[in-house]
């Protein structure tokens, strides 16, 4: 059954249409990650699952309910990590989660959620007190309160240092492990590829992707990075490379050259490098990175190598 089920959705705030058209079904028990870059519509699509704001068009159903009219039934049993969430500065974190729990009309240990969220020791404190991502934590445990059947979080793991990113990812686990729907937006793309099932791309308000990782990465044809290590490549060798059939882009250094290519491309470029006289010394590849796929997709680019990317 469907968790989330968005049907010709439609947004538009004046001249902007900040979502359009939109189907999207999100299966129970998912983990989906919904990608996009700034101002792609991902906030504007979570907001009227919760009916904080209305579409201009179609229809949005959430839990099997109507997002509009039985939003309050649909709020009862969501838990929601908003973007940028402000604390109540005077009151103490564990105060924020009794205020959950009431809100929610549940009974529960707020300090057996803090430890959940690794901010126990901080219960007593004032939240405005707390650092950016202790307050992350904070809101992420609020939104745990009363296991929700449906878990949105937006951009989760901002403010995050590495240790409470990989926390998070655990908690987002476990709640799926228990049969929870976790929907989740971000442009951290090592985020999604480390815990969703499925992701979907939104690109100016359209959804332009939606596979599991593994589904996206074939789509964009299986392109691996070669990096290979040479004694000195100039511009005309790196040419030649780029001219073979199977090779999207490629690049050089000097000392190395970076190929997007098929993986059966592989042994024509370092014949070609050996052909234009350059002395190849090692080689590596890797699989196309989510960071590719992403760019594809989500800025319409080819898919370009991690170093262009970085660059
Ligand atoms: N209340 C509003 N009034 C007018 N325009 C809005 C409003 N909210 C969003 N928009 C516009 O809609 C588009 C989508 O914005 P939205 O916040 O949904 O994007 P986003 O994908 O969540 O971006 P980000 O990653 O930056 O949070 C943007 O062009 C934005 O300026």
């Amino acid at each position: 059954m469907p968790a989330i089920e968005l049907r010709g959705v439609t947004k538009r705030y004046g001249d902007v249409t900040a979502v359009r058209d939109l189907d999207l079904t999100v299966e129970e028990g998912t983990v989906f990650g919904f990608l996009g870059p700034n101002g792609a519509g991902k906030s504007t699509t979570i907001n009227m699952l919760l009916d904080f704001v209305r579409p201009t068009d179609g229809s949005v159903r959430v839990l099997s309910r109507d997002a509009q009219a039985e939003s309050v039934a649909v709020r009862r049993r969501t838990g929601v990590l908003p973007e940028g969430y402000d604390v109540y500065d005077r009151l103490t974190g564990r105060k924020h989660v009794e205020f959950a729990m009431r809100s929610k009309g549940v009974e529960g240990d707020p300090d057996a959620m803090l430890e959940r969220v690794g901010i126990a020791d901080a219960a007593g404190r004032k939240a405005g007190g707390y650092s950016k991502g202790m307050q992350q934590r904070l809101a992420l445990g609020m939104a745990l309160v009363g296991d929700p059947d449906l878990l949105v979080l937006d951009e989760p793991s901002s403010g995050l240092d590495p240790a409470g990113a990989k926390e998070m990812r655990d908690i987002v686990r476990e709640e799926a492990g228990r049969g929870a729907t976790v929907f989740f937006s971000s442009h951290v793309l090592g985020q999604v590829e480390a815990v969703c099932d499925r992701v979907g791309i939104l690109r100016e308000g359209e959804l332009v992707a939606e596979d599991s990782i593994a589904g996206l990465r074939d789509a964009v044809g299986g392109e691996e990075q070669l990096v290979v290590t040479v004694d000195a490549a100039s511009e005309d060798d790196v040419e030649a490379v780029r001219a073979l059939p199977g090779v999207s882009s490629a690049s050089t250094d000097g000392g190395t050259v970076t190929v997007t290519c098929d993986s059966d491309a592989k042994t024509r470029v370092i014949g070609a490098l050996e052909e234009e006289g350059v002395t190849v010394k090692d080689f590596s590849t890797e699989e196309a990175s989510l960071e590719d796929l992403f760019l594809h997709y989500a800025e319409g680019e080819d898919v370009a190598t991690t170093e262009e990317v970085r660059a």
